[in-house]
């Protein structure tokens, strides 16, 4: 299976009533069970294109598809900002999308429970949102997508609401939840660093009008990336990529 970003543009009518060009002729693919990250300056469309991948928004030309599946794609989405429902407890949350599918009780029960334990919020099952921590919404809400087992798992910034430590935790662990599940994942974040810790490959885009400028792939073993034996490549790549965005990310300050 491989997702399939052709050609794709956006334009949008902004509130002066002129037509920007969002993204400009998107082409690339994600691979089973690869882990792609968008990263660019403020306002180079990376929640656009996300947003079109996960057919939350229409291309205004080009295509998405997946290719080498039969049925219809089934997605996780994980936003910043938690998106869990208040009135469900963390149990409730995690399996709705299995109860919206139909899945039996035993079924949920089972998924459900697994992928709480994978998160490490099993002693939350039956808490409510509001009893929980920044970080454990968000692991939450990860539970949640991996619930339904997507076919592909889109992550838009998913921790940038957090402290720095939180946030640090939960890249170390998302990085563990995914080599036990091995999702290609679509991610996007303003953090270099970040994109370098989690990606197979970074997709580096500028902006005015959005479009890919360069594809880095990231050839360091997919544990503790930042450990002392690979520190010194892990800090070219994210100087190689500050490098590309920086002209951009200075124009974006003064705008
Ligand atoms: N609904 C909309 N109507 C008009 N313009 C829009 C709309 N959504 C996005 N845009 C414009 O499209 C461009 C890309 O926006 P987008 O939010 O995708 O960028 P981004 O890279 O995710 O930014 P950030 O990192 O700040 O979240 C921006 O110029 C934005 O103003």
């Amino acid at each position: 299976m491989k997702i399939v970003i052709e050609n794709v543009i956006k334009k949008f009518i902004d509130a002066k009533k002129n037509e920007v060009t969002a993204l400009n002729d998107i082409n690339f693919s994600i691979n089973e069970e690869e882990f792609v990250v968008l990263v660019g300056p403020s306002g180079c469309g990376k929640s656009t294109l996300l947003n079109i991948v996960g057919g939350l928004l229409s291309p205004t030309s080009g295509d998405v598809y997946f290719d080498g599946i039969e049925q219809d794609p089934t997605l996780g989405i994980v936003f910043q900002e938690n998106a869990l429902f208040p009135w469900r407890t963390v149990f409730q949350n995690v399996v709705y999308g299995l109860e919206e599918r139909g899945a039996s009780k035993k079924e949920q029960k089972e998924i459900g429970n697994h992928y709480l334990d994978m998160v490490g919020l099993a002693d939350f099952r039956d808490a409510y949102p509001k009893q929980l921590s920044g970080g454990m919404k968000q692991r939450a809400g990860i539970a949640r997508a991996l619930a339904v087992e997507p076919d592909l798992l889109l992550m838009d910034e998913p921790f940038s609401a957090l402290d720095a430590q939180t946030r640090t935790l939960m890249q170390e662990e998302l990085l563990t939840i995914w080599n036990r599940t091995r999702l290609s994942t679509l991610y996007v974040t303003h953090n270099i660093q970040e994109a370098v810790y989690l990606a197979d490959r970074v997709i580096v885009l500028s902006r005015h009008p959005g479009q890919i400028k360069q594809i880095i792939h990231i050839d360091l073993p997919k544990t503790k990336r930042n450990s002392e034996e690979h520190i010194q490549q892990f800090n070219r790549y994210s100087e190689e990529i500050w490098e590309l965005i920086r002209h951009d990310a200075q124009k974006a300050l003064k705008e």
